[in-house]
């Protein structure tokens, strides 16, 4: 928890600093589209995908080669100042706070391009006083510069520590939008066995019971069903809960396996179903599956507008379809039904596509 006193939780951190906000935006943001900046061919992509892809972020840190890191910060700013975003928003992920990079990251980016910052990604981050770090010295920046609405603040949780102390780290500054879950840092500080960018493990699994033979003795070389389990669970359950205790977002991070667009689309419409907004696509290709999978689908949308239309003032108990509703089913329709109406108004074909579905009669 802030060691603020509640009084002071909403006060600027610096004389001149914005206003904090007292809510987070609810605004769309499926696909946080990640790309490198000092990568040419990448950069040169940005500008025509503008409007098709919700958040687009610069990347400074992981997968920016060390020899690139200030051509990648010096391309973001070109990149920047030369684009119209119109409803898209602009993220950047910047280098971790004991890296040599970052106190440069902030020191050039607030007051060259703090206007058109939505929201600054911070890599690593361990408990509350990584955020208070960064949230002192963006007031600090923002006031300089002269920024008119404060930058907001994203985590990623990719390390043990950082997850030990989630709650304290959503709660540590009314800056905070959200967190994002970084599968790979988080299996090499956890020092889980494993090699991968997030998804499952073939190795991590539950086996079928052995079958017994005619005197009871069990038959352990019998083939047996194996379940795959989620290695995810738990981290992505707690951050959940973590984000809504405090209001702000959650996220799935990356997806490494490009080529498998199946087992990705599973793994958003897993972090999806348990409440997260959005995903991150590190490949053009993974942007339709955030899109599709973090919209509410038809069928979940024709059922959630009848229920609310048969649920009246929303209190009671209703059958419909031979299942019982009453006002907490009602409540889970209404989170579909808002969050279709916010991606409708910033996507024409996800509108008409809402709005084709048949109003049922009250
Ligand atoms: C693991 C923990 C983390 O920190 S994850 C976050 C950090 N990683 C990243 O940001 C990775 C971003 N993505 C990439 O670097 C590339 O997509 C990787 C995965 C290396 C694949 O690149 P490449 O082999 O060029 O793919 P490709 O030949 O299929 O590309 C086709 C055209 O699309 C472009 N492209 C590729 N990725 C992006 C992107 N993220 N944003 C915009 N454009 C992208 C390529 O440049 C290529 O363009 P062209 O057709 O040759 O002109
Ligand atoms: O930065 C993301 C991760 O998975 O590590
Ligand atoms: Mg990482």
């Amino acid at each position: 928890m802030s060691h603020k006193s509640a009084k002071d939780f909403f006060r600027p951190l610096a004389v001149g600093a914005p206003q904090p906000l007292r809510e987070i935006p609810a605004r769309p943001s499926r696909a946080i589209h990640f790309f490198d900046p000092s990568n040419e061919k990448m950069a040169a992509k940005i500008p025509a995908m503008v409007g098709t892809v919700d958040v687009l972020l610069g990347n400074l840190e992981d997968a920016v080669k060390a020899d690139n890191k200030v051509a990648a910060r010096e391309g973001l700013v070109r990149i920047a100042q030369d684009t119209d975003f119109g409803p898209t928003q602009l993220w950047t992920r910047i280098n971790a706070l004991d890296s040599p990079w970052v106190l440069d990251d902030l020191t050039t980016l607030v007051p060259a391009i703090g206007e058109k910052l939505d929201v600054i990604m911070v890599p690593k981050v361990q408990g509350a006083e990584d955020i208070h770090y960064v949230d002192r010295i963006l007031a600090q920046l923002e006031a300089k510069a002269g920024i008119t609405r404060p930058i907001l603040v994203h985590a990623i949780l990719e390390t043990a520590r950082g997850v030990a102390n989630v709650e304290e780290i959503c709660g540590a500054s009314p800056r905070m939008q959200g967190l994002s879950l970084g599968p790979a840092d988080l299996a090499a500080d956890r020092k889980m066995k494993t090699t991968r960018v997030g998804g499952g493990h073939p190795g991590y699994l539950v086996r079928e019971d052995a079958p017994r033979d005619a005197d009871g003795g069990y038959l352990y070389d019998a083939d047996r069903f194996r379940f795959q389990q989620d290695l995810w669970h738990y981290t992505m359950a707690k951050m959940v809960d973590a984000c809504a205790t405090h209001g702000v977002y959650p996220y799935w991070g990356p997806f490494g396996d490009i080529k498998d667009t199946v087992a990705c689309e599973d793994q958003f419409r897993n972090a999806f179903l348990l409440g997260c907004v959005g995903a991150w696509s590190l490949h053009p290709v993974q942007i339709e599956i955030a899109n599709r999978v973090f919209s509410p689908s038809v069928e979940d949308i024709a059922h959630a507008r009848r229920v609310v239309a048969a649920m009246g003032d929303g209190t009671g108990a209703v059958m419909i379809d031979g299942k019982m509703e009453d006002d907490a089913s009602l409540k889970q329709c209404l989170v579909l039904v808002e969050l279709a109406e916010e991606l409708a108004a910033i996507d024409p074909v996800l509108k008409a596509t809402y709005d084709a579905i048949e109003t049922p009669e009250a």
